[in-house]
């Protein structure tokens, strides 16, 4: 059976830097990396929570200089998207790594810009750009960059908030959540993922989010289950990123059955494919194998993501309807859930 067709929402682009990649813009551009082997490489890959995973993450982006590559990068992610059933994705791109860098954020749009056109004139995908602000940088640098951002703001769909989440909570970012929705963008924020359920509440009312990504812990705060049910506000939920970074042992273990039980609006993706194991449609399967996720509930997870998606609702309905068509041709008989 082909892919299940899918949107996906959290989707880190230098997260999908593959090392053979990392290793050919290195010597495109120069760069010499602390490491002489992919072999080498992999070794590092032995990160076990979000800080150590984000030192990688950091380092390995010294290799993105200019246009072409993350042009590259963001062809090679798609390819592989493609392949695993995405038919729309919204992706997270970090300004401040770059120009902290001396990247100029034009570079870093234009590079990407093109790469997403091209997907949709050749294929059809559509796609959407998420320009996220750094936590553990300061609130002043997050609002430097969205103004440095303001040329560039007919390409970004919205906004978004990662990196080292502990200490770093939403409401440190009011301010630029507020210019960024008076510019008419959408918003997002990474919470609840090593964070504790109040920084979900945070990201709900004080920054006032269109999604929360991650959110798995809003589990312990019952209230917070209610709200965020009552409102259907969905969760980008990364089953084999909370695995790598230890948010759950095992993905046997994934409270995402409970999240579904709990009537959330659930979505499954896969944070920086790179270096969490697999891509959005090897996250499906992976949930399928851990959890025994029968084929009604992983097209639940697609017609959310769907759902959840940035999307006009012509579109939407169109990929709604791709879902169904997999029901259709798939076993006889068997209700959506
Ligand atoms: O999983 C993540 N969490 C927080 N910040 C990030 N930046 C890239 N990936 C992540
Ligand atoms: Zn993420």
């Amino acid at each position: 059976m082909p892919p299940i067709p899918t949107a996906e929402l959290h989707l880190h682009i230098e997260g999908t830097l593959e090392p053979e990649l990392a290793f050919a813009l290195a010597e495109r551009n120069g760069v010499v990396l602390p490491y002489d082997t992919q072999d080498e490489l992999r070794v590092a890959y032995s990160f076990t929570d979000l800080q150590d995973f984000l030192d990688l993450y950091y380092a390995l982006m010294a290799v993105l200089r200019t246009e072409d590559d993350f042009a590259d990068l963001a062809n090679a992610y798609l390819a592989r998207a493609r392949e695993q059933g995405v038919r729309h994705a919204e992706i997270f791109f970090d300004p401040q790594a770059h120009t902290e860098r001396g990247v100029p954020i034009g570079t870093v749009i234009e590079g990407l810009s093109r790469a997403l056109d091209a997907v949709q004139e050749t294929h059809g995908i559509t796609t959407r750009l998420i320009m996220c602000f750094l936590r553990d940088k300061s609130a002043e640098s997050a609002l430097e960059t969205f103004e440095s951002a303001r040329p560039h703001l007919d390409r970004i769909a919205a906004v978004g908030l990662d990196s080292a989440e502990v200490g770093n909570p939403p409401s440190k970012f009011r301010e630029v959540y507020a210019r960024a929705r008076a510019a008419g963008l959408k918003c997002v924020a990474h919470a609840g993922e090593e964070g504790p359920p109040a920084y979900v509440w945070e990201a709900l009312d004080v920054l006032g989010v269109d999604r929360v990504d991650h959110g798995v812990r809003c589990l312990e705060d019952e209230a917070l289950v209610a709200r965020l049910v009552a409102d259907q506000v969905p969760l980008t939920v990364c089953p084999l990123s909370n695995v790598r970074l230890r948010v759950v042992d095992r993905l046997e273990d994934h409270p995402l059955p409970a999240m579904l039980d709990a009537g959330l609006l659930v979505t499954v993706n896969s944070d920086d494919p790179a270096y969490f194991g697999g891509y959005v449609g090897d996250n499906y399967t992976a949930v399928r194998n851990a959890l025994g996720l029968d084929d009604a509930t992983l097209r639940t997870l697609a017609r959310n993501s769907f759902r959840a998606a940035f999307l006009d609702e012509e579109t939407r309905a169109a990929y709604l309807k791709e879902v169904e068509g997999v029901q259709e041709s798939g076993q006889a008989g068997q209700n959506g859930g």
